[in-house]
């Protein structure tokens, strides 16, 4: 089922033009990537499809009713304020004990419930994260930069957990990430960003390739592949991926 859509989606701030000319579409239990510079578009892309920017010109459509849940890049909790993760969990909507237990399990760090916010390592901040997006029972649920901070075996677990997700509850997920090579494995498609939709397609699963190994060590299962760059007619300022795009 679409559960959003875009067609010629402009958003611009004053004189700066974010993102143009993006026709996007995401369907139930789909897995999107969209990869990008810094100063690309990503964040922009995600107000426009949440509503929280209207679009300058082009069109969004959003399902009516449709659940999104979000997980942000980061979020600043003050050390000298004491929040439990239970509380933490029960703002701004009150949940039962058992609701919050439940959840803490399924995204695998039970027994949190009393524990300070502003104690919490970088992997379990993340999974409380994402356990209050997944309270609201999302039907899309959108990443922004989610696995920043976290090393690769942390990624890993975190990328396995995302697609368990996916296949429990059958929502479809948008990952952010502005790693230009290395995305999700269980990514249907990767968007790549710079002002508009530059190229996209599927990652390549190479987890024989002994460069995959030297790359990704063997912690990480096969949950990240690399995306291969078609050529562009630009290049990327700050990043290298003009480069070693090859045409397909
Ligand atoms: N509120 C705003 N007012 C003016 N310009 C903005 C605003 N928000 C973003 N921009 C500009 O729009 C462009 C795209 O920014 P955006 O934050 O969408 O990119 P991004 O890919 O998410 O970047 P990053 O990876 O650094 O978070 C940039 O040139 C940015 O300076």
């Amino acid at each position: 089922m679409r559960l959003i859509e875009t067609k010629d989606l402009v958003v611009r701030y004053g004189d700066v033009t974010a993102l143009r000319d993006v026709d996007f579409a995401i369907d139930s239990g789909e897995i999107v990537t969209v990869i990008g510079p810094n100063g690309s578009g990503k964040s922009s892309f995600i107000r426009a499809l949440t509503g929280v920017v209207p679009p300058t010109a082009g069109q969004v459509w959003r399902k009516p009713g449709l659940r999104l849940g979000y997980v942000p890049q980061k979020l600043a909790v003050d050390a000298r304020m004491p929040l439990t993760v239970q509380r933490f969990l029960s703002l701004p909507d009150r949940r039962c004990g058992d609701e919050v237990d439940l959840m803490l399990a399924r995204v695998g760090v039970p027994g949190l419930q009393a524990r300070q916010m502003s104690a919490l390592s970088g992997g379990q901040f993340q999974r409380v994260l994402l356990a209050r997006a997944l309270l609201t029972r999302p039907d899309l649920l959108i990443l922004d930069e989610a696995t920043q901070g976290l090393d690769q075996p942390g990624t890993a677990a975190f990328y396995r957990l995302i697609e368990d997700v996916r296949n429990d509850t059958g929502a479809a997920i948008l990952m952010v990430s502005h790693d230009l090579h290395v995305v999700m494995s269980a990514s249907e498609r990767v968007l790549c960003m710079n002002g508009h939709i530059c190229c996209q397609g599927k990652p390549d699963i190479v987890t024989a390739a002994p460069e995959y190994r030297a790359l990704f060590g063997f912690g990480t299962e096969g949950t990240m592949a690399l995306y291969q760059h078609r050529a562009h007619s630009h290049s990327h300022d700050g990043c290298s991926h003009a480069e070693d795009a090859h045409a397909e």
